[in-house]
């Protein structure tokens, strides 16, 4: 095959995420929350392939339901292309195939690894060459989540979570998902969380004004100590997640009473993720969860950010 006909067709992979700790402080002007967040870049992910076009398109297929996923210039990996065109003056579009893996709307950033996907197969597509900063820069303003799409392993993340340095981890975490059929909104998660905080205010702890990971949590993934880390797992979104869709809390219990070390909302929600103490559980659980009816997956972390394949 030509060099030229090689770059016709890019593909990339980028990973969907579990915030293994999310701390919310204050609502801000910009309508954004200050967080803290550990992010760990998982083994669900997302396949985007990008072709040369005169138009900005999409198509979307995946191993999760993608009906919900918008197929005009609402989608996030358009967006991304498009804002990627503008920004260094490219003049041709591009048709971008979507191939799911990450739950729609189940709080593991499925559509922002779309995004950072899309931003590095179109600069390789394109020869636009962007330098990492500057992708960087443009992933923020897709979204919270999209700069650690692009950064992947595992990080920690400030700011409205965009404002990321990685984190040490050793070894391999193993996860087993379970996802619901309806997603959660995430600013109506936000919201709902807001309201929380405001009706219960007399009865818990002040939010801090400068959110920050739990230094416990960043010995655990330092130590690759699964058993350290389920100790200190803790999303300040999971309370919202739960009074929006209370059935949850039931499977959260069932989780961890059939061998999970620990379970926990993933981001906004509604997938859970349970910490497994190594392959060979997660396995397990992965199998008990699906006998009894729940969409189970196993998955495991860290794993790289969006890289072309
Ligand atoms: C829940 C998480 O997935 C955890 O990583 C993120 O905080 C959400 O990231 P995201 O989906 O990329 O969020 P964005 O698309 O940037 O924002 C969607 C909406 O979520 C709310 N939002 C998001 C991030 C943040 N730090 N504070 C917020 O209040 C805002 O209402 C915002 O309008
Ligand atoms: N490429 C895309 N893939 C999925 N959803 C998209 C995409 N582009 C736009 N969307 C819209 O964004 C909404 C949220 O999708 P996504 O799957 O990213 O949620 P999420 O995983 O909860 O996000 P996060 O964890 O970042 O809050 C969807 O309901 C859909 O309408």
């Amino acid at each position: 095959m030509s060099e030229a006909a090689t770059t016709d067709r890019v593909h990339v992979r980028a990973p969907g995420k579990i915030n293994v700790f999310f701390e919310v402080g204050d609502l801000e002007e910009d309508g954004y929350h200050d967080v803290a967040s550990a992010y760990q870049a998982v083994s669900a992910h997302e396949d985007v392939w990008a072709e040369a076009s005169d138009r900005f398109t999409v198509s979307v297929s995946g191993t999760v339901e993608v009906s919900g996923v918008p197929l005009d210039d609402r989608n996030l990996a358009v967006r991304a292309a498009r804002m990627l065109a503008a920004e260094t003056g490219y003049p041709g579009g591009v048709h971008l195939e979507i191939r799911k893996g990450v739950p729609v709307a189940g709080g593991m950033g499925g559509g922002s690894a779309d995004a950072a996907a899309a931003l590095v197969a179109c600069d390789a597509l394109w020869g636009t060459g962007l330098p990492s900063a500057d992708l960087h820069a443009l992933a923020a303003r897709l979204g919270a989540d999209v700069p650690f799409a692009l950064l992947g392993g595992t990080a920690v993340g400030t700011g409205r979570g965009d404002e990321l340095s990685p984190a040490l981890a050793r070894g391999r975490f193993d996860w087993v998902i379970v996802t619901s059929g309806e997603g959660l909104s995430t600013p109506d998660v936000y919201r709902e969380l807001d309201r929380h905080r405001q009706l219960h205010a007399a009865d818990i702890a002040p939010v801090r004004r400068r959110p920050t990971v739990d230094p416990g949590v960043l010995q655990a993934l330092r130590a690759g100590d699964p058993t350290a880390l389920a100790a200190t797992m803790r999303n300040d979104l999971q309370v919202a997640a739960l009074r929006m869709r209370p059935a949850l809390g039931a499977i959260l219990e069932r989780g961890e009473r059939m061998g999970a070390l620990a379970g926990i909302v993933s981001g906004s929600g509604p997938t859970l993720a349970f910490l497994a103490e190594n392959e060979e559980s997660a396995i397990d659980l992965q199998v008990v969860l699906s006998a009894e009816g729940h969409e189970a997956l196993h998955v495991h972390g860290p794993v790289p950010g969006a890289r072309v394949r």
